[in-house]
């Protein structure tokens, strides 16, 4: 689904990543871990296409997506609020993201039922515009936006920050169901190690722009991870 060749990010001659390889198969959850400043969301602003790799090239699909539209088709992502329209109502914005998918106002009714649970009766109805709302209510309206169009691709930067732990075990539990029964390929990342390995059969430690694991998750996971970050 997506393969990393080569890429190098260089910001003010500091390389802040450098991926020689990466694959991600169709249906595969990864997530990615990392200190702060390991490159996370520069990786994932290149695979979106937000920012153009210094070097190398991200395919999704087989086509470069610097070249090509048809990735947007099939990408559902939430990286930061900057993704969402201040202006906007909740249901404004889910319009709009459906609007450009072809979702017709049952669609989107339907498609945000599983997230009931998570928006726990504060984002639709508020009659307030989305600057209005928390960080962790801003985030949950853009996950579910990210999500709203059933993507193959989900790419979300940290979706678990600013969430209550309720709203933590809520998301935690949509995104397995959302793998699991829609088989999304994700892309994750976290700092809260415990959560991503829940979701993410698959896990890829970045470290000063540098991929310097990728290992598949089972039970010694969690303390695999917790060792590496003890420091
Ligand atoms: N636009 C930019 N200009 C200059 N340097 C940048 C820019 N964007 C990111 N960087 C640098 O690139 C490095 C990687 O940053 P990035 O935000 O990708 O890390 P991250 O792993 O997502 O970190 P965090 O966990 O803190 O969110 C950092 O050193 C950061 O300062």
């Amino acid at each position: 689904m997506i393969e990393v060749k080569s890429i190098e990010k260089i910001y003010s001659g500091k390389v802040v990543v450098n991926i020689p390889e990466l694959s991600v198969a169709a249906g595969e959850a990864v997530g990615l871990v990392g200190n702060n400043g390991a490159g996370k969301t520069t990786l994932f602003r290149m695979v979106l296409d937000l920012i153009r790799p210094s070097k190398g090239e991200v395919y999704s699909k087989g086509i470069n997506v610097a070249k090509s539209e048809e990735w947007k088709e099939y990408t559902g992502s939430h990286l930061d609020e900057g993704f969402l329209i201040d202006y906007l109502t909740a249901e404004e914005y889910f319009k709009f993201i459906g609007d450009l998918h072809g979702l017709s106002d049952g669609d989107i009714t339907e498609r945000l039922l599983p997230f009931m649970d998570l928006f726990n009766e504060e984002i639709l109805h508020q009659r307030k515009y989305i600057r209005d709302f928390s960080k962790g209510n801003q985030k949950k309206i853009g996950i579910a936006a990210a999500a709203l169009s059933n993507p193959e691709l989900l790419i979300l930067d940290e979706p678990f920050a600013n969430l209550d732990p309720s709203s933590q075990i809520r998301l935690k539990n949509l995104l397995r169901t959302l793998r699991e029964q829609k088989r999304m390929t994700m892309l994750i990342s976290s700092h809260d190690l415990s959560h991503v390995i829940e979701v993410c059969e698959r896990i890829v430690i970045l470290e000063k722009g540098q991929l310097v694991q990728d290992m598949q998750t089972n039970e010694n996971t969690l303390k695999e991870l917790e060792t590496y970050f003890t420091v």
